[in-house]
């Protein structure tokens, strides 16, 4: 084991609430972040469904059955494989939620007649880089594929939660997502750590808008699956230049 990595364990030992999931049982310190998300917005309700997109290992799932209980269902995706939950009502695929083939899957899993959820949510990182200016645009592109999912899957006046990282595409962002919500929040739970760049996005009662397809932030996609980074950097600046011409 390298230094690196031992400076890195002993970081997470340290951590609080590494530890609190670790005694409760909790398969991610994430899970409080969404206890604290919850209690403060009161997102997710008895007997609703919930889709949670990005779920890996399943310490939100884990919350969102606590709160949704016997009578509610939740429903999660991740490019990993998600160990099984002891609960009917728990359901994770393995996917990637940016392709349509894996959202059909997901609506064949949703139990009721017309295939809608009642709350999307949604933790998912993208790959890091470490370069600041990739990674926020790869968050930006990943939360804008997330809020076109929240359209077409939610009821109406139901509600969406997205971790984004920081930068200055958030703004932008937060309009889009006003767009197609009521009441739209930007927030840090305290067990998210202080350095890390992560906020999240609480986004309450979807009004039915249909998603318009010039709203997708596209271009990176493409790039980013290549894993250029210097070409992603490139695309990044047009797409800005653009911007600043509109
Ligand atoms: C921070 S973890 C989620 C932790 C989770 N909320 C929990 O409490 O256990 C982020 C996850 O997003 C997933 N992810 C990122 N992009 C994805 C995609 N396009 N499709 C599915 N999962 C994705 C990653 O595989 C990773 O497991």
């Amino acid at each position: 084991m390298g230094r690196k990595d031992k400076r890195w364990i002993l970081q997470r030992k340290r951590d609080f609430y590494y530890k609190l999931a670790k005694k409760l049982k909790y398969r991610s310190r994430a899970s409080f972040k969404l206890m604290q998300l919850n209690e403060k917005f009161n997102v997710i309700k008895p007997g609703k469904i919930v889709l949670d997109l990005g779920c890996a290992p399943g310490g939100w799932m884990q919350v969102a059955r606590e709160i949704v209980g016997d009578k509610g269902f939740v429903i999660g995706i991740d490019l990993q494989p998600v160990k099984p939950f002891e609960y009917d009502n728990v359901v994770a695929i393995k996917g990637d939620f940016t392709l349509e083939e894996n959202l059909n899957k997901i609506r064949e899993l949703i139990p009721n007649e017309e295939k809608k959820v009642d709350v999307v949510i949604s933790d998912a990182s993208p790959n890091i880089s470490g370069f600041w200016d990739i990674d926020h645009a790869r968050s930006i592109d990943l939360v804008t594929t997330a809020l076109q999912i929240a359209t077409e899957m939610l009821k109406e006046r139901g509600n969406f939660v997205a971790k984004v990282f920081y930068g200055d595409m958030i703004d932008d962002y937060v309009n889009l997502v006003k767009k197609y919500f009521e009441k739209v929040y930007i927030t840090k739970p305290q067990a998210s750590r202080k350095e890390s760049a992560e906020v999240y996005v609480i986004a309450k009662r979807y009004t039915g808008k249909k998603w318009e397809e010039e709203d997708k932030i596209k271009r990176i996609k493409k790039v980013e699956d290549e894993g250029n980074d210097e070409l992603l950097a490139k695309k990044i600046k047009e797409m800005r230049k653009l911007k600043s011409k509109k």
